[in-house]
């Protein structure tokens, strides 16, 4: 990896939950600044519980989490309303907003947070929706354009402050193996040319082995695995190995096998009045 100015996040013993429940306890982490991290476990092991700490859109029950040097748990508010302009994401359904058209929804960020002028917005609204291949449908709006279309129109909207660090939910989730790998294609053409740390929470496992350079694998209530993918990958882990190779068998094409029914099953006994297709 290349030597990077974008933040590393440190995550420090940090135990997250809901009420009185916890759902992962004591994670330890530094997810390296300019790099591809992916979170990654089975369905309700809690990434995106993880991710709102990250966030700071939910409170954890011990530790700290770092952008960079801010400690975000101590950080004033208008302090974190600073910081969170540096930062993207990409939710899961997209979060567009269905009034608005692609360009309008991809300016909100600018218009919100900054101070330039329509002729200037424009110019970075349309830039950022060439970069994701979307430059030509600006006048659509979201119900218009395919599952992979908004995810990408997302992305576009995420990247539009030109943030040090994008976090992305799930972002292959719904999207079928071509525009899964078309997204992965387009998180490592971001991560090449721009300096970002981006963050993807996914439980896709083909498109983990295709982007991350770390990997935190949550399950059981605990990190399971954190470090390099390469290790992860190499990993004689029982448990990760059988997590791994179950998951990996899950994402490939599925193999239509064809199976005769047992003629027992049948209503009519075609047996004795036809053989198979080649003999009388
Ligand atoms: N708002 C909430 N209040 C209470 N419990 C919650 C809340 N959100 C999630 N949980 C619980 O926390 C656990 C982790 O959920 P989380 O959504 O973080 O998992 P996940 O790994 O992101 O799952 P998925 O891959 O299916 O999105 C689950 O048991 C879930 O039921």
């Amino acid at each position: 990896m290349m030597k990077s100015s974008a933040p590393d996040i440190r995550i420090e013993n940090l135990t997250i939950g809901y009420d009185e429940t916890i759902v992962v306890e004591n994670i330890n982490a530094t997810l390296p600044g300019g790099g591809i991290s992916v979170i990654l476990g089975r369905s309700g092991c809690g990434k995106s519980t993880l991710l709102k700490n990250i966030l700071k859109l939910h409170t954890p029950k011990g530790g700290a989490v770092y952008l960079g040097k801010h400690n975000i748990y101590k950080l004033k508010r208008k302090a974190f309303r600073c910081l969170k302009q540096r930062i993207g994401v990409l939710f899961q359904d997209g979060a567009l907003l269905g009034a608005l058209n692609l360009f309008d929804n991809v300016a909100l960020p600018l218009r919100e947070h900054t101070k330039l002028k329509q002729p200037e917005i424009y110019e970075v609204v349309k830039s950022k929706l060439s970069l994701v291949g979307l430059e030509d449908f600006m006048d659509f709006y979201p119900n218009e354009l395919s599952g992979g279309m908004r995810k990408r129109a997302g992305l576009a909207r995420a990247m539009v402050m030109d943030p040090d660090i994008l976090f992305c939910d799930e972002p292959t989730s719904g999207l079928d193996p071509i525009n899964s790998a078309e997204l992965d294609e387009l998180l490592l053409e971001l991560k090449e040319r721009f300096d970002m740390t981006i963050v993807v929470v996914s439980h896709d496992l083909a498109s983990m082995e295709t982007i991350a350079d770390y990997v935190v694998v949550l399950g059981e209530g605990k990190t399971l695995f954190r470090g390099m993918k390469d290790d992860l990958m190499a990993t004689d882990d029982p448990y990760l190995r059988q997590f791994l190779d179950r998951e990996g068998q899950k994402r490939e094409a599925p193999r239509l096998t064809m199976s005769k029914l047992d003629p027992s099953v049948m209503k009519m006994d075609c047996t004795k009045y036809i053989g198979d297709f080649n003999s009388n």
